[in-house]
């Protein structure tokens, strides 16, 4: 029998549907432990701290990376983001699924950390698809959607580097893959 992935990286574009498909698995799946990140952007109406991120300073966030507290982290379209180390290392200890919903930059880190994970990829059903979701959340300004699509043209050219791609038809049928993947059901 294979040992079951106990670390999963779910990476893809921004705004091709990843927090989405997440939240929609955990509504039913909520064993799933979903790494919060650290992070210096500026909260979203009606996200809040310790619960979609930990929204700290660029002081803070030197710290963090100063002191290693991170798994990994990334500068991502003018922001910082980090996986903060510890909780992740315990809930593995601990044998729970663990899920880290990261950039392209920060899956290759994890690649090299921990070569056991298992490295997912969220793909668009088409890039006017992908444009029309970045566009259609309407949480950036102009100017930073075509930053992130920018890094979106970089991160989808570097699909082949994951173990698995899903595409986002449907968030209902990915959630079901990605459980199955995560050996959850
Ligand atoms: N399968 C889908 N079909 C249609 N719309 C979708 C689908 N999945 C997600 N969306 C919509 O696309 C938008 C972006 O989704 P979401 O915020 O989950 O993306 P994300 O990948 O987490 O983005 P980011 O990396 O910027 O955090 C949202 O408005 C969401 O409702
Ligand atoms: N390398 C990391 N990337 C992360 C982390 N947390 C989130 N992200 C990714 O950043 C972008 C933008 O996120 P947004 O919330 O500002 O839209 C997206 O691709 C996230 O997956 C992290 O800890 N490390």
């Amino acid at each position: 029998m294979s040992e079951r992935p106990r670390l999963t990286v779910l990476s893809g574009p921004s705004g091709v549907g990843k927090s989405t498909v997440v939240a929609h698995m955990r509504k039913e799946h909520p064993e799933v432990w979903l790494s919060v990140s650290a992070t210096t952007r500026k909260p979203r109406p009606g996200e809040r701290h310790g619960v979609h991120y930990f929204f700290v300073t660029d002081d803070e966030m030197d710290k963090l990376i100063a002191n290693g507290e991170l798994l990994e982290w990334a500068e991502f379209a003018g922001n910082r983001y980090g996986t903060p180390r510890a909780a992740v290392l315990e809930r593995l200890e601990a044998g729970e699924p663990v899920l880290l919903e990261i950039d392209l930059q920060g899956a290759r880190q994890v690649r090299e950390s921990m070569p056991e994970a298992q490295l997912l990829f969220l793909a668009p059903p088409s890039w006017e698809e992908l444009v029309r979701r970045l566009t259609g959340r309407g949480t950036e300004p102009p100017e930073v959607i075509e930053r992130r699509l920018e890094a979106a043209k970089i991160e989808l050219a570097a699909e082949p580097e994951f173990d698995r791609t899903l595409v986002n038809t449907s968030v209902e049928d990915v959630a079901r893959e990605l459980l199955a993947l995560m050996d959850v059901v």
